[in-house]
């Protein structure tokens, strides 16, 4: 497979509106590089079948020229010739339409689906800065609305309207042959026409844009609410979320209302130019065939191409509305595709096995298109197998700290080194590999265990491995009660509480077996008994392993090494645990003061 162009590095430096938009084109188009050869041969069938209808005309005034005339034996000869010959043309005609369909539809899926394939990777790597700005459902709206018609404009629709293009010229060409006055005036009706289907093609694509948008956010609303139904419900807020809905489905009406009347008027258009041509072919044909200038059968043939503009004229006004939604949906992609992901992987180093010693040299951190950084400074060392405990009140940065460790984030000065090794020598394989993540929103799929465990095959571990890995974490009795054991469906087959989530999750980074556990407060949701249940898990899970703990409870500070006070995007202290058995440190004091009003 072709490696698409990293978007973050081939995003153009863009100066104004145009050249934004011709970016995200070009940034677009390039996802689609792999299919170049498919539509070259694409392009060459459907002009052949853009060109066979322009004999049939031929055909006709031959016949009728042939049949007005004394009709002999050779002569009725050659019109049953003249005959077969434009029945085999509408034969191989209709032929040719069909393939163009079946490949064309088969060459668009192909396209549609690398182009989505590649913008959900994209999405992916995009930060949380990104994420939290963009709702899930606009981004699946974009990941597969946008991509399917991106994906079949480029490799359907364009290569179709050059074939009606060709057939339009064709058609031109053959009056031009009866009589070059005829094929000036149908060349100047086509170019007045297609003016026109320009101009408001140009006012419908940014009511396109404006509906699509609009619809995305109806979309991400929906998905949001339906998320949170239980929440909504239980505190009466359903009928709000309906009405709300219903407010912002509202606004997608004008814009829709408005690049349907200019769908219309392109439709409308394009009808016009078929008849004014076939008016054009008879007027002019009949007074030119009275200067016996033309032939009966030349007028019928002039008569009969200009109704061959219909079919691409139609294809043109069908496609316009196709191209306007594809050029609003790719504007879009071209936006996602430009934003630079969260961090770029380009180190070969690898994290060697055991625990790893973290250390933070004078990082600072800052998130994309904030002002000011979040991290103003942190220096910090943890020698491989202790446990660090985070504290401090909220927003002062300590998800922050966490996320550098496992490069969901980048410094912007200073240096993030794990074992010694700068996080950003590392290649991305074993930085996944050797750091795990336990946040306290579990993200759980409706897949089976072993999917869930295994996180879709990203782990390799036999079955006697993942049944080992919930019994360590104490998911044995659970496990055991599933009738279909490890392909029991999450959800659906097997229930689990917030705890046993949790514990799946402990699982999860048992499998991999890391050298560095980064948790951000596993127990704080929990009740007792489930919370009890997770810190044993986390003891089994924490042995010989290196852990930074974001702690909100004093309890879990009694597990840990050492303890560091983040406040104000600085660790203001930092220090061994036992600092905090004497209640009279200043240390002591300040730890207990942050924890105090949750401990
Ligand atoms: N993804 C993000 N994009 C932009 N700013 C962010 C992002 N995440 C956090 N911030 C900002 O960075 C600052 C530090 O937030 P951070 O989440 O690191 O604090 P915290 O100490 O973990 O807070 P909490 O205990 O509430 O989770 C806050 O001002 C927050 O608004």
């Amino acid at each position: 497979m072709t490696t698409p162009p990293s978007a973050a590095t081939s995003a153009p430096a863009v100066a104004d509106d145009g050249d934004v938009a011709a970016a995200h084109w070009r940034l677009v188009g390039a996802f689609l590089a792999p299919h170049r050869r498919a539509l070259t041969g694409f392009s060459l069938l459907v002009l052949v079948a853009g060109a066979l209808p322009l004999a049939g005309p031929v055909l006709l005034g031959a016949i009728a020229d042939g049949a007005g005339g004394a009709a002999g034996e050779a002569d009725a000869a050659r019109l049953a010739l003249l005959a077969a010959a434009f029945g085999a043309v509408g034969l191989l005609a209709n032929g040719a339409d069909l393939l163009v369909a079946w490949l064309g539809a088969r060459l668009a899926w192909r396209a549609a689906n690398q182009l989505r394939v590649r913008v959900a990777a994209h999405a992916l790597a995009l930060g949380s800065t990104w994420h939290a700005r963009s709702t899930p459902g606009e981004v699946v709206d974009r990941v597969d609305g946008d991509a399917t018609r991106v994906g079949e404009l480029l490799a359907q629709v364009v290569v179709r309207l050059s074939a009606a293009l060709v057939t339009l010229a064709g058609v031109v060409v053959l009056l031009t042959v009866q009589d070059w006055r005829l094929g000036a005036a149908l060349a100047l009706l086509l170019a007045a026409g297609g003016v026109v289907l320009v101009r408001l093609r140009d006012l419908a694509v940014p009511a396109g844009v404006v509906a699509r948008q609009r619809s995305g956010e109806v979309f991400g609303a929906a998905e949001e609410r339906l998320r949170g139904a239980e929440e909504l419900r239980a505190l009466g807020g359903s009928r709000y979320a309906v009405a709300d809905l219903h407010r912002r489905s509202a606004l997608t009406l004008a814009p829709w209302r408005r690049q349907e009347t200019y769908a219309t008027g392109i439709w409308s258009a394009s009808m016009l130019v078929v008849f004014g041509g076939g008016a054009v072919a008879l007027l002019g044909g009949i007074l030119l065939q009275r200067a016996g200038v033309l032939t009966i059968g030349q007028v019928l043939a002039a008569f009969t191409a200009t109704q061959l503009t219909r079919r691409p004229l139609e294809q043109l006004a069908e496609n316009i509305q196709q191209i306007q939604q594809a050029g609003a949906g790719a504007v879009r992609l071209g936006e996602l595709l430009s934003q630079p992901p969260a961090v770029e992987f380009h180190g070969e180093a690898r994290l060697p096995d055991g625990a790893l010693e973290v250390e933070l040299d004078a990082v600072r951190a800052a998130y994309p298109g904030a002002d000011d950084d979040t991290l103003h400074g942190v220096t910090l060392h943890l020698p491989g197998g202790q446990h660090l405990g985070v504290v401090g009140a909220s927003g002062g940065g300590k998800t922050t700290l966490t996320r550098l460790l496992h490069r969901s984030l980048d410094p912007r000065l200073g240096t993030v080194r794990l074992a010694g090794i700068d996080l950003r020598e590392v290649d991305e394989a074993s930085l996944r590999r050797r750091v795990a993540v336990v946040s306290q929103e579990v993200q759980l799929l409706s897949a089976s265990i072993r999917d869930n465990l295994t996180l879709l095959g990203s782990v390799e571990a036999d079955d006697d491995r993942l049944v080992a890995a919930l019994d360590a974490v104490g998911l044995g009795d659970w496990y055991a009660r599933l009738p279909s054991g490890l392909d029991a469906r999450l959800g659906s087959e097997a229930g689990t509480s917030a705890g046993e989530a949790q514990l799946l999750a402990l699982a999860r980074v048992l499998l991999r077996d890391p050298g560095l556990v980064v948790l951000d407060e596993p127990t704080a949701r929990l009740d007792t008994a489930s919370a009890m249940a997770v810190t044993r898990a986390l003891d089994v899970l924490l042995e010989g392993r290196t852990a930074v703990v974001v702690a909100h409870r004093l309890a879990t500070l009694e597990r840990v090494d050492r303890i560091a006070l983040v406040r104000d995007g600085r660790i203001v202290e930092e220090g061994p645990r036992e600092l905090l058995r004497h209640g009279d440190t200043g240390f002591a004091r300040l730890v207990a003061a942050e924890l105090g009003a949750v401990s």
